[in-house]
């Protein structure tokens, strides 16, 4: 992802810098998060089943290589790993709201 930062950490002047470029990212990982759950909304369509909707080894393999990503990028894995499985219980919540739909 390109994000384009006002001020880089090393140049921010003060805390009003650095917590303007904190915004301004949170925001930009929630717009990202807005688009992605429109994916899972559209996922619904090619599921059969509820069981289909869980996904479970998807959900698993898919956890696993959010933890890879983030320990990659000096983040610690179990805490992404964590934040994903939560938040990926929100969307599969969601998609069968939507499968039921259907
Ligand atoms: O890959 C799928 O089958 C999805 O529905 C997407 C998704 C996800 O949010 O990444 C959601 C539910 C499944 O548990 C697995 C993955």
């Amino acid at each position: 992802m390109q994000y384009h930062p006002v001020h880089a950490p090393a140049e921010c002047h003060d805390m009003s810098d650095i917590r303007k470029e904190i915004d301004h990212i949170d925001y930009t990982v929630i717009q990202l998060l807005s688009v992605r759950f429109n994916y899972i909304k559209a996922a619904s369509k090619f599921k059969k089943s509820t069981t289909d909707v869980q996904a479970t080894e998807r959900f698993n393999s898919m956890l696993e290589k959010r933890k890879q990503w983030a320990d990659e990028l000096g983040l610690n894995g179990e805490v992404i790993r964590t934040l994903y499985a939560d938040l990926v219980k929100y969307f599969i919540a969601e998609e069968l709201k939507e499968f039921a739909r259907k």
